[in-house]
């Protein structure tokens, strides 16, 4: 029985802000606390050319309910559809961007090195992309029943927020365009604003993939361990190295409390092309490796703020270097181990109770207590908390030489926190240059004051690591969105750009 993939498949992921945690997240020994952001990114994979040509009444984009896989009983017929072996290639747009097309052959490596894809086109290589397209193609062409591809039009699509607001582009009905901005620069020339580009992008991707060949989009969710696997292969092999993993934890499962998987289990998989990689992935996808499970740990998945709380992100358009200052973060840490370990406890004992009280506030407003104007005082312990990390972040600054929070940063944070309402801020993730995470009441009027300070803002003091903030933008991004998810029923939203 051959199973016939839709038409048409499309998966979003989310992007991330790791609230606390930062650097820490890096050790299993210490864990963060991530929120999954409403920008996502979305993975539409078409099937150009498959092994049975589309007849007639087969439209590129069904219903949800027709365009199920399709079961084909009589293989007789099925084969007798056949049109000869179809050229097997994938062509992955990003048409928000210029010049961001990506055009590969599909090639199967011998012995068992799985499926790799070369790039036929001129122009940069995305290697985001191409990992993706080899880690989900090879599980796929281990785990499928028929290995004919066909040829495959990908398209990724991003929310704006991914990206500083260049002010190119024909943008001038982005609502009819699916509210997506046509950014008018090339993705090297877009300066991201750090919300996990890449991992939404490699989840949404492998996922898309994997639906489209083995599974039908409701089973997702099912499905979601083991996209979880292979997103987080894919996303370290294209990043060059074994990070947390955070970002990834967050656009497959959603917000969550993370701590990160052993970096072993990556590790032992090699490249691709050596010979049974593909054994190695599928069973490192399926988990099946019993002296090396996998050990990522996310709970209160799909965790929101306490009612009356919510977070902004405020971009300050300079982006930094994250992976060069992990590595002199951890350096730093390397050579002055006891005291690294002090400050990193401390940081966590911190970030934990902030965590303990955000999570106890969440069910304050059942209580029969609660009346509404109590918020400032309700949510003091919460201000003071963020602060202390703040002077634990301080010393990480200081001691590390890495800007995690630079002077540029901490004089923003310190005029936003003077602003009635606001709860608390700090710099997320790595720190740098990325936005900033500030926590208000959740109140118009607080984000009309803040829009009044960004106004004209732009920073006084002479930052020791070069930094300048010429402009803060307030993203439109909210917090609790969920993680993986089929966006068959979107199809329309991205018309304009297929
Ligand atoms: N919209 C997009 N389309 C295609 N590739 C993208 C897109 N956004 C990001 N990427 C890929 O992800 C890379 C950025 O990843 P990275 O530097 O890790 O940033 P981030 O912190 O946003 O994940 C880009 O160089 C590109 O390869
Ligand atoms: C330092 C880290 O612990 C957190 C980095 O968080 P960011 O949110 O800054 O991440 P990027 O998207 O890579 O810029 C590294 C890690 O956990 O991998």
């Amino acid at each position: 029985m051959a199973v016939r993939p839709a038409a048409t498949t499309a998966v979003s992921a989310p992007g991330k802000v790791l609230l606390t945690g930062g650097y820490l997240v890096l050790d299993r020994k210490y864990s963060g606390t991530v929120f999954a952001l409403d920008a996502r990114i979305h993975a539409i994979v078409e099937q150009v050319h498959r092994d049975r040509p589309p007849t007639p009444s087969e439209p590129l984009a069904q219903p949800p309910d027709t365009a199920k896989e399709a079961v084909i009983e009589d293989e007789e017929q099925d084969k007798k559809a056949l049109d000869g072996p179809p050229e097997e290639s994938v062509v992955v747009r990003s048409p928000q961007f210029r010049d961001a097309v990506w055009e590969y052959a599909v090639q199967r490596c011998k012995d068992g090195g799985g499926v790799k894809v070369s790039q036929r086109n001129d122009g940069p290589k995305n290697p985001f992309v191409e990992t993706s397209l080899n880690y989900a193609l090879t599980y796929i062409g281990y785990v499928a029943d028929s290995q004919d591809l066909g040829s495959l039009s990908v398209t990724i699509l991003a929310d704006n927020d991914y990206y500083s607001d260049t002010g190119l582009g024909n943008n001038v009905d982005v609502r009819a365009r699916g509210g997506f901005r046509d950014f008018g620069v090339t993705l090297q020339d877009a300066h991201k604003t750090g919300l996990g580009s890449s991992a939404a992008l490699v989840t949404a991707l492998v996922s898309a993939l994997v639906t489209h060949r083995t599974m039908h989009p409701d089973d997702l969710v099912v499905a979601r361990e083991k996209l979880h696997n292979l997103a987080q292969a894919a996303h370290c092999a294209a990043q060059g190295k074994v990070g947390s993993g955070f970002d990834i934890g967050a656009a497959v499962f959603g917000s969550c409390f993370y701590r990160r998987f052993s970096p072993s289990i990556l590790e032992k998989l090699g490249e691709i092309g050596s010979p049974r990689f593909e054994e190695r992935l599928f069973s490192t996808v399926e988990d099946l490796d019993p002296t090396q499970p996998w050990d990522t740990e996310c709970a209160d998945v799909g965790m929101k703020l306490p009612p009356g709380m919510q977070l902004l992100l405020c971009d300050v358009d300079c982006g930094s270097q994250t992976p060069s200052m992990v590595k002199k973060v951890l350096e730093w840490r390397k050579q002055n181990q006891d005291e690294a370990d002090q400050l990193w406890d401390d940081l966590q004992a911190n970030n934990e109770k902030l965590r303990h009280e955000l999570r106890r506030l969440s069910h304050v407003r059942m209580n029969p207590g609660y009346e509404a104007g109590m918020e400032p005082e309700l949510y003091r312990n919460v201000g003071i908390l963020m602060q202390r990390s703040r002077s634990y972040l301080h010393a990480m600054t200081e001691k590390s030489k890495v800007p995690v929070e630079p002077r540029v940063q901490t004089e923003l944070l310190d005029a936003v926190l003077q602003v009635e309402g606001v709860i608390g801020g700090v710099v997320p993730g790595a720190g740098g240059y990325d936005a900033v995470a500030v926590l208000i009441q959740d109140d118009i009027d607080v984000v009309k004051r803040l829009q009044a300070l960004f106004e004209s803002y732009q920073s006084k003091v002479e930052d020791d690591f070069g930094g300048k903030i010429e402009r803060v933008r307030m993203l439109g991004v909210r917090h609790g969105s969920e993680g993986v998810k089929n966006e068959f029923q979107s199809l329309g939203r991205y018309l304009t750009w297929l």
